[in-house]
């Protein structure tokens, strides 16, 4: 059988067998072999914004002043506590995170290619599901990512 969410099409033009993606609805024409990739992930992100983020305001702090620098400072010691156990993820993103996903422990769902800023999607699609990113920089202010899923 075909492995899950492939369907087996044949070309009008040229009789040929092809796969289709059922998810992304990319067609190829080699048999697949493993699982179609949904081509999404869930991720939860921190977000520590800076005056120069492109909205330098959160339900945390009306006008957000501290330099870039300062964000760098505490967004390596969130991810300092958190490698070390000292905190979760969660409790640290419900707490400090400037993005509104803070309310759901930094939770964004799922997306795919083409929804968030560069950075932001070139490491969400780099990460194993459980691996936590370094500090990425978008127009937002600076990230640490966990994949979830
Ligand atoms: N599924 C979506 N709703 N998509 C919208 C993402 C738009 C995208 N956002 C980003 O790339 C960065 C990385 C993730 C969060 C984020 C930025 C900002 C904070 O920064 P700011 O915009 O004040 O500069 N948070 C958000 O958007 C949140 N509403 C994301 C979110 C929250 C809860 C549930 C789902 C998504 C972009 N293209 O700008």
């Amino acid at each position: 059988p075909l492995p899950d969410g492939w369907e087996m099409r044949t070309s009008r033009s040229t009789g040929m067998t092809y796969y289709l993606n059922t998810y992304t609805k990319k067609s190829q024409w080699e048999r697949p072999e493993a699982p179609a990739d949904a081509g999404e992930v869930r991720c939860s992100h921190i977000l520590v914004k800076h005056a120069e983020s492109r909205r330098p305001t959160s339900w945390r702090e009306e006008k957000i002043t501290r330099t870039k620098e300062e964000a760098l400072e505490l967004i390596k010691g969130y991810r300092k506590q958190i490698v070390a156990n000292d905190a979760q993820f969660d409790e640290i993103a419900l707490k400090y995170s400037d993005c509104s996903s803070a309310k759901r422990g930094g939770d964004l769902g799922m997306f795919g290619k083409g929804q968030t800023q560069q950075a932001f999607e070139e490491e969400s699609f780099k990460l194993k599901i459980g691996q936590l990113s370094k500090p990425i920089e978008t127009e937002s202010g600076l990230h640490i990512i966990l994949r979830t899923a």
